[in-house]
């Protein structure tokens, strides 16, 4: 599954680059309004909420229609998520840099490139679309262009979200100097989500890391499972495009969060 999307994300990407050259999206890059601090603002008490506008996926197909990103991300905010994550790719997620670019002038949180980057070609027009995270799947990349890609993200300001599904990939990510890594319950490869999988690597992460449950939040009780084995964020998608009130239910995993019963990250 993940070769793929990888196929089609770089075939996009070089379609894309014969408009609009890698230095003139350097040049969109370096115009654009300054980071914000993910990591700061992932380590503030609680456990942080990363709410994601997603349209489908290729393990469910059609989840929600949301013909306004900006809006459901101002719902997001409202409800109390910590940072936004837009998934913009197109042919499997049914996102785009469009939505990424209404979502960063719809909110003041830090906001994630959640996508398949291969080349710092995507970096540069993250930035250039005010993300102030972008993510780096270690199962899609070469140890090499790993650490390449995570220093371009940093030398633009940004931070990287690493994304792990096993005890190697962990690993590798912490050797690339990953500071916010993120553990995926789905692996990439057959889509089988397996919420187990956070509290097998989470325990072996460095203090200062960052650590993040991704995917299979369905409601409160998820969360403080995976608080429990040490999340200082969560990143909720389905469980949120899905609902009749997206704010209401972020606000809901937010309270959760930041109930005084509910398990802290040791630091
Ligand atoms: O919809 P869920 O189960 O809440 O999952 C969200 C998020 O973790 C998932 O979208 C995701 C995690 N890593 C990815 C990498 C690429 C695309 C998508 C993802």
């Amino acid at each position: 599954m993940l070769e793929e999307i990888l196929a089609g994300v770089r075939e996009d990407v070089a379609a894309r680059q014969e408009q609009l050259s890698l230095e003139q999206v350097r040049d969109l890059a370096a115009a654009a309004p300054p980071a914000i601090d993910a990591y700061a603002a992932l380590r503030k008490p609680g456990v942080a909420v990363i709410a994601e506008v997603k349209r489908s996926s290729p393990s469910k197909g059609a989840l929600a229609d949301i013909p306004d990103p900006a809006e459901l991300a101002g719902e997001y905010a409202a409800g109390g998520a910590r940072c936004i994550s837009v998934l913009t790719e197109g042919r499997w997620f049914g996102g785009s840099l469009e939505d990424l670019a209404a979502v960063r002038a719809a909110v003041q949180v830090p906001v994630l490139r959640k996508d398949f980057v291969v080349s710092s070609y995507q970096i540069h027009e993250a930035r250039a679309h005010g993300a102030d995270l972008v993510l780096l799947i270690v199962a899609a990349l070469e140890q090499n262009v790993l650490m390449g890609l995570l220093e371009r993200i940093e030398s633009l300001g940004m931070t990287a979200l690493v994304e792990v599904h096993n005890e190697e990939e962990a690993d590798r990510a912490l050797d690339a100097g990953a500071q916010v890594i993120g553990v995926n319950a789905r692996d990439l490869r057959t889509l089988e989500v397996d919420r187990s999988v956070f509290e097998r690597i989470a325990p072996g992460l460095p203090n200062n890391v960052v650590k993040i449950a991704e995917s299979g939040v369905r409601g409160p009780h998820d969360l403080i499972r995976y608080a429990s084995a040490g999340a200082d964020a969560v990143l909720v998608g389905e469980g949120l495009v899905t609902k009749k009130s997206p704010r209401d239910a972020v606000a809901e995993l937010v309270n959760a969060g930041n109930h005084p019963a509910t398990p802290r990250p040791v630091r």
